[in-house]
């Protein structure tokens, strides 16, 4: 398979695709565009449909309504093993009665190619996936879990599919293998440039490995963007406490201009009361807003000095957990919000329980969105 490194064309493009079971409406209009060699991960709670979308590129559902094209052609109404794409699934779905070698060849089989290219592209699997080339005659039955999944992943790149499906293949995996495997999908990817849809419930690891994350809640897409955007610039609040531990302030805009937001809080103290447009959500209305901070932005300041930081809060240390390379504080400002920080380690710590203490942050560091976005 040739490395490509173009990211520019759009490789899937589904438009409006709507799905119902019955009354229920698993899909409710999603659109969604991944572009040629590129990494999106498919995050969101369960239930949101995210399964069922990766089921409609696979050919495994039709919508109700929607258009979904792989490579610039129309797919709906195309048999799964018409589309190019391959799909992995969260549970091993090895023949448990073939070897590995007769397990990776099998869609090659089924394309009637002739022996020996299925046995070169087996060997050629095999490397790839850095599993021993003994295990070629064994049983799935004779490998560890890792080394069954590695079969799997292999299966279905052995038909050079241009778009990879996959469908939490590493949740039903221990953490150690699980951080193995991760680093080679991520090799996979770099060194196929195959274009991979893969659905995860770990939020870390879709940080990790996606170029681009799609976010979804009940059949309805949130937000799709690079995992820093996802993580400091999210949508709404959903979001942002989907992905990762976070504080949300409460604050009212006042306006809203291009050259910056004006903002009212209770507590917090900020000589200006204004953030650059750019660190706001683009759909911003006056009213009922959050400010996120995400808990390592957040500083102890020296009281009494500004210290540097553009928003200050005092607050009393409630927690702290020591985490090794962090210590993680926990503290409550005198009209009760609760807010999260983590420190770098240090022999010598800088609060304890009971502490009063000066909260700061830059406005570099924040994101305002409404409360009902
Ligand atoms: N064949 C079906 N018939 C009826 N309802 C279905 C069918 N397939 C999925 N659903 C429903 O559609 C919704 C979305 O299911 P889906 O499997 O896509 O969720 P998911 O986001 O992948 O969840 P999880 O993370 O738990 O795997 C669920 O409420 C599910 O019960």
């Amino acid at each position: 398979m040739a490395r490509t490194d173009t990211h520019d064309a759009d490789l899937l493009e589904i438009v409006d695709l709507k799905k119902s079971f019955g009354s229920y409406e698993a899909l409710k209009g999603v659109s969604l565009t991944v572009r040629q060699g590129e990494f999106m991960a498919l995050v969101g709670p369960s239930g949101c449909g995210k399964t069922t979308l990766l089921k409609h590129v696979a050919g495994f559902e039709e919508p109700t309504a929607g258009t979904l094209r792989i490579d610039g052609k129309e797919m709906v109404g195309v048999p799964p093993a018409q589309r190019p794409t391959s799909m992995v699934f969260q549970r091993l779905a090895l023949f448990p009665h073939m070897t590995v070698a007769q397990n990776i060849g099998f869609p090659l089989k089924l394309r009637k190619m002739a022996h020996p290219e299925i046995e070169a592209r087996v060997r050629a699997m095999i490397t790839l996936m850095e599993l021993r080339p003994e295990y070629l005659g064994r049983y799935p039955r004779q490998l560890s879990g890792g080394e069954q999944q590695r079969v799997a992943l292999a299966r279905s790149m052995v038909s050079e599919p241009k778009l990879l499906l996959l469908d939490e293949p590493l949740s039903a995996l221990d953490v150690k293998l699980k951080k193995v495997l991760q680093a080679e999908l991520k090799r996979l990817h770099r060194s196929l440039g195959v274009t991979f849809l893969h659905v995860t419930h770990d939020l870390e690891e879709a940080m990790m490995l996606a170029d681009r994350i799609c976010v979804m809640r009940a059949g309805e897409i949130l937000q799709i963007g690079r995992p820093d955007d996802i993580y400091y610039r999210p949508a709404n609040a959903f979001v942002a406490g989907f992905i990762g531990e976070t504080n949300l302030f409460p604050v009212d805009i006042t306006s809203i201009e291009e050259s910056g937001v004006g903002y009212r809080s209770g507590e917090i103290q900020d000589a200006t009361n204004r953030v650059p447009r750019a660190l706001a959500a683009k759909v911003l209305a006056e009213g009922a807003a959050h400010m996120m901070v995400r808990p390592e932005l957040i500083h102890i300041a020296r009281s009494g000095v500004s210290g540097g930081f553009d928003c200050r809060l005092p607050a009393s240390i409630t927690e702290l957990f020591v985490k090794g390379g962090t210590i993680q504080y926990r503290a409550r400002s005198s009209l009760g919000q609760d807010i999260v920080f983590e420190m770098p380690g240090t022999s010598e710590r800088p609060a304890d329980i009971g502490d009063k203490v000066e909260l700061g942050w830059n406005k570099a560091d924040i994101f305002l969105f409404c409360t009902e976005a």
